[in-house]
């Protein structure tokens, strides 16, 4: 008999076919199952029945699940509750996170990391409400746009972070939505009443940082004609942006270590020391990892910063993200005051196949300077090349240039490996498999599952290949 066998789920589920995947699923690994598609039945259920876990979907025949668990707090308070949900927006993902629900799933999800929440859920007693606080969420949308796979990832990591003060690190190629990620936490969370201070530490000449950042006495340097507050302390009580954490210069990564071990500051050219209430959101363009080698970032810092990783690919890695983000930038730029347009069919597949070095601020500066431009309010092909010339259609080549890139570091290798060796082949692929198995597990946190996942292989596959390879996944566990 298996652990899960004394326990009872209630999946509350309206799509016939999803409820026979899961039901099975979850009978073969001895849970006991009761089905219902509505949210009248499953408050029927409870009122009847104790469950040790509950399953639900958010549109339900008839509404909204998520808005009415209360109802379900009300009959089974410590019911640990996990969500399944097709509506893979941040709000979706933030209600969920409002009604602290067990663990969210946006649609399609995977079976196996569904049945093993559950198992844990039914092992777990409900985590006790923190403060009863519940979270405002703005019905004017939320800042952050896209449904791709990646940007559900992004917004379960913000979920995760709202009701801590975790420090968070947010990485990806300039123009992802970093400092939105950032704005998000802050707007989201617990300080959203305080204040939201962003730094651009790359922007700060390297003599100033230190009085920018922690502020100064009268008289610490020439030209400091009067005391000054630093972001530090103009951001307490809130949420500090550091972003360009990779361009900091080396004497101002050391004290913001200090600073950030010790949540004392003291400004240039004081005695005392201050202390600062501040929850600390970093990004960066760079990757940190090679500059730690390098002896350009301080790996203590790094591992200070990195509590908490959030990473946004490029918009080329989720085109499916554009179509919305065109129609939201559309719809921002006519609130700007701009004519309100439209992209036509062929416009808008010119957009999702072209180059985005500049992502997600290079989409938005198009939309605004077509809604400027355009001669009619629908937007064609002709119109979006007149506009933006023939550059506009050129198809977006970074596949190309990924793969030339990867071409010539195994050119490059290859070139290293002595010819006698006889086994360049299963070296090479090794050489090539290792980091990325090791790029997977950083990316998930150590979460084989979920890297298995990220790699499409078989977890079983990868759990075999980290113990050939000698990967220590552990290494990759850091989130608190
Ligand atoms: N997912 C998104 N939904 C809506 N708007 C977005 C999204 N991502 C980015 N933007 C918009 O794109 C622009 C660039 O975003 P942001 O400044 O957050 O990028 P960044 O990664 O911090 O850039 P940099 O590294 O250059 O500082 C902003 O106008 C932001 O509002």
């Amino acid at each position: 008999m298996s652990a899960a066998s004394q326990s009872k789920v209630l999946l509350v589920e309206d799509d016939d076919a999803i409820a026979t995947v899961m039901i099975a699923a979850l009978e073969d690994e001895g849970f006991s199952i009761e089905h219902c598609g509505s949210m009248a039945e499953r408050d029927r259920w409870l009122q009847q029945q104790s469950f040790d876990v509950m399953l639900t979907d958010v549109m339900l025949e008839d509404g909204d699940g998520l808005s009415t668990l209360e109802n379900v707090r009300s009959h089974a308070p410590e019911m640990p509750v996990i969500v399944l949900s097709a509506q893979n927006t941040l709000d979706t993902a933030v209600r969920a996170s409002d009604n602290e629900v067990f663990e969210y799933f946006p649609k399609p999800f995977d079976l196996d990391e569904v049945v093993q929440a559950v198992r844990q859920a039914s092992g777990a007693r409900k985590a006790q409400p923190s403060e009863t606080e519940h979270l405002p969420i703005e019905d004017d949308g939320m800042p952050l746009v896209g449904r791709s796979p990646a940007m559900q990832s992004v917004y379960r990591m913000i979920t995760r972070v709202l009701r801590n003060d975790l420090t968070v690190l947010v990485t990806g190629e300039s123009g992802t939505g970093k400092e939105l990620v950032a704005e998000a936490i802050h707007q989201l969370g617990g300080r959203r009443s305080g204040p939201f201070v962003a730094v651009n530490t790359a922007a700060i000449p390297a003599d100033l940082i230190e009085s920018e950042l922690f502020g100064h006495e009268k008289g610490a340097f020439t030209g400091a004609i009067a005391q000054a507050i630093g972001k530090f302390e103009q951001a307490n009580g809130g949420t500090l942006f550091l972003d360009e954490i990779g361009d900091m210069p080396a004497e101002a990564q050391t004290r913001l270590l200090r600073a950030l071990q010790s949540g004392r500051i003291r400004r240039v050219g004081g005695r005392q020391e201050i202390g600062i209430d501040v929850r600390i959101v970093a990004a960066t363009n760079k990757d940190l990892v090679p500059m730690i080698a390098a002896g350009t970032f301080r790996e203590d810092l790094y591992y200070r910063l990195n509590v908490v990783p959030i990473h946004l690919p490029p918009l080329r890695e989720r085109r499916e993200d554009i179509g919305v983000l065109s129609q939201h930038f559309l719809a921002q730029a006519a609130d700007d005051g701009l004519p309100r347009r439209t992209l036509a069919q062929d416009a808008m597949h010119a957009l999702e196949t072209r180059n985005w070095r500049g992502n997600v601020r290079e989409l938005r500066n198009v939309i605004y300077r077509l809604s400027l431009m355009a001669r009619d309010d629908l937007i064609d092909a002709g119109n979006l090349q007149d506009i933006l010339g023939n550059e506009a259609l050129a198809p977006g080549g970074n596949q190309q240039d990924r793969d030339g890139g990867i071409g010539q570091a195994l050119n490059q290798w290859l070139h290293e490996q002595s010819p006698a060796a006889g086994t360049v082949y299963s070296q090479a692929l090794a050489a090539f498999e290792k980091p990325l198995i090791e790029h997977a597990l950083s990316e998930t946190n150590g979460n084989q599952l979920r890297a298995a996942k990220l790699l499409g292989i078989n977890r079983n596959t990868l759990r075999k290949r980290i113990g050939e390879l000698g990967i220590e996944p552990d290494r990759f566990s850091r989130t608190a």
